[in-house]
């Protein structure tokens, strides 16, 4: 039975995987979209559960009635059959109520919703481009996608069970009293009124301090996470001290929001308990002054108290739930922040797929300062034929990177475009974009999985020898052969570590390029790829490269020269410009910014035997 409510809703259906909206209101309709259905039998079993819970307090009083007007010897003669439906409606009618209420609001909402919540909010960022991820911290994003799914629960399950229950409650109390003595529901009314705005006013401020506290949360989330990111740098600059004082500061301003917080929650209990008091004195005496008139009976006074008494009692929850309830908002406010910025880059309405020919890249006009006004790239033209092998140079900073990241579009240009075989970029999807081209890098992470994984993220439909043909080729096979991890994996199954840890700069390097190889893209991005490899190893993957760089269109960035003097074609980039452009001999006979670079590397390159 469980299965089934939890089943009537599919939170991971595709139908739910629209970009979080941006305002409260319309971002939790978005998420209760889905139990659109079951809304209605929610809300009406909360309701029915709520006046039964007043009815019977109020019903007590008229069996106290019944009880002195009949005496006990003719009772049950008399109203034996009402009791028995009384018995029905405690034992049967209500309990199926109450439990078909909470099996739709537990197992049809709660437990489908937090992650339907968190699983949005990573698709929509998993979308945002590189660009956006380099601005924020790892950390606090991904503390702001776990604690929205608890935050967007809390606050529906809340709204359903307490406010809906406690608001149903109050208008059954001043309907119940009311038909006792309306002199006894004008009180109730009077302070149902004060209490709300008492409420509401606290609510606020609750909201605005809790909104505070997460986003303190989430900023030392980012900062403690950001240190055990980059825990190498920390450790080779000895900065142990100095995280711990970045992480401190944080913790000390998360600890002074959550005081100010908890403040505010003591001087709340502080003001529900006065306004209960009031409570009591402006029901009952005025029921016990009505009772000593004759206007009302004793079954009737006892109803009015237990009614007073009850609400009293429920009071503080409602404070309490009201509070949470607002606390979340402020969370959801403060992480709808990150999680619903909408995609700086997507894909066109009409967007098909790049549809590559012969890999032809033609760069018009390219210009990009990173919406400053100077840096990046500025107006760069550039054709390369298909099949031809470029190696772009330059002095660091001259924009050779932010041309791959354009060209990859992890961002959008500021002005220009880029063509592949005569199709703009950004009209075409960024999915067939990226799995036409294929990189290596200097810096290559690996997912922690296995061998097999890293390598078959190139091609996830490429068969096991496929997958071995492709690691023989970037010369990997042989120490994949001999990897065993902690936990006695072997060989492709083994697994290696986060971020590739576990292996040598070399061996991700060369798993990296087995990925691309796989891959098998038209087109080639070398961006300082074997940098981070000895001089051996350097020149056997420099081999394995120029095999893999067979006919396809090659773009490869390198500091060191000589791993792309033999390209068909350099290009020199300087301050965001083509400075010169030609073939590694006719660079040199220019005796330009090129020979200048690749005299200073050579003399460099002599002077280290001297050294030694
Ligand atoms: N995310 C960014 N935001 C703002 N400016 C940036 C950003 N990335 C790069 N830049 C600026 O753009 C210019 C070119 O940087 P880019 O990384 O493209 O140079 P590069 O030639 O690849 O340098 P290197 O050889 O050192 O990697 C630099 O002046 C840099 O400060």
């Amino acid at each position: 039975m469980f299965r089934a409510f939890e089943n009537l809703v599919d939170p991971f259906a595709s139908v739910h995987q629209a970009p979080p909206r941006a305002t409260l209101r319309a971002y939790l309709a978005q998420q209760l979209a889905p139990y659109r259905k079951w809304l209605p039998l929610m809300f009406a079993t909360g309701v029915l559960t709520a006046l039964m819970e007043s009815g019977l307090i109020f019903y007590s009083g008229r069996v106290v009635d019944l009880m002195a007007e009949t005496g006990a010897g003719a009772f049950w003669a008399q109203h034996g059959r009402e009791m028995l439906l009384a018995l029905f409606c405690v034992l049967i009618l209500r309990p199926s109520l109450v439990g078909l209420n909470h099996l739709l609001l537990e197992q049809t909402l709660s437990s489908n919703l937090q992650e339907q919540v968190r699983w949005q909010a990573h698709r929509h960022l998993l979308g945002q481009s590189a660009g956006f991820f380099q601005n924020d911290f790892a950390g606090r994003l991904s503390n702001r996608v776990m604690q929205m799914g608890p935050a967007v629960q809390d606050s529906v399950h809340m709204l359903f069970e307490a406010v809906l229950f406690a608001v149903t409650y109050m208008i059954g109390a001043v309907v119940v009293l009311s038909q006792i003595d309306w002199r006894l529901a004008v009180p109730l009314v009077a302070w149902v009124g004060l209490y709300a705005v008492y409420v509401r006013h606290t609510a606020l401020n609750v909201a605005a301090t809790a909104e505070k506290w997460s986003d303190a949360r989430s900023a030392a989330t980012g900062r403690i996470v950001d240190a055990y990111g980059n825990i190498e740098t920390v450790k080779l600059f000895a900065r142990d001290g100095q995280e711990q004082a970045y992480a401190l500061s944080a913790l000390r301003r998360l600890r002074t929001r959550y005081q100010r917080f908890l403040r505010m929650m003591t001087r709340l209990a502080f003001g529900s308990i006065a306004i209960n008091g009031v409570l009591i004195l402006i029901v009952v005496a005025p029921a016990i002054w009505l009772w000593m008139r004759g206007a009302v009976s004793v079954g009737e006074v006892a109803a009015a108290s237990a009614l007073t008494i009850r609400l009293n009692g429920m009071s503080g929850w409602i404070l309490w739930v009201t509070i949470r309830l607002f606390e979340n908002m402020g969370v959801i406010r403060e992480g709808l922040r990150s999680l619903s910025a909408v995609h700086e880059v997507t894909d066109a309405p009409e967007a098909k797929p790049l549809e590559v020919r012969r890999a032809e890249v033609r760069i018009e006009g390219l210009r990009h300062h990173y919406g400053n006004t100077k840096g990046g790239v500025n107006g760069i033209d550039l054709h390369i034929p298909a099949g031809q092998r470029v190696g772009i140079a330059g002095p660091s900073g001259a924009g050779k990177s932010t041309l791959i990241n354009l060209l990859l579009r992890f961002r959008d240009p500021e002005g220009g475009r880029i063509l592949i075989d005569g199709q703009d970029i950004r009209e075409v999807t960024q999915e067939s974009l990226r799995s036409r081209i294929g990189v290596v890098t200097q810096n290559t992470s690996l997912i922690h999985r296995s061998v097999r994984a890293n390598i078959m993220y190139g091609n996830p439909g490429a068969t096991e020898a496929e997958m071995i043909a492709a690691a023989k080729r970037a010369e990997a096979h042989e120490f994949i052969m001999g990897l065993r991890d902690q936990q006695g994996r072997t060989g492709y199954d083994a697994h290696v570590g986060e971020r590739g840890v576990a292996l040598s700069g070399g061996q991700r390097q060369r798993i990296a390029i087995a990925r691309v190889v796989l891959k098998n893209a038209p087109i080639l991005i070398l961006d300082e790829a074997t940098s981070a490899l000895d001089s051996a190893v350097e020149e056997a993957i420099q081999k394995t490269l120029l095999d893999v760089m067979q006919g396809k269109t090659v773009i490869a960035i390198a500091h060191r020269l000589s791993t792309i003097a033999q390209m068909d074609r350099i290009v020199v980039l300087q301050e965001g410009a083509i400075a010169e452009d030609g073939s590694h001999a006719e660079l040199l006979a220019r005796q330009g910014v090129y020979a200048g670079l690749w005299q200073r590397q050579a003399g460099a390159a002599e002077q280290v035997p001297e050294a030694v």
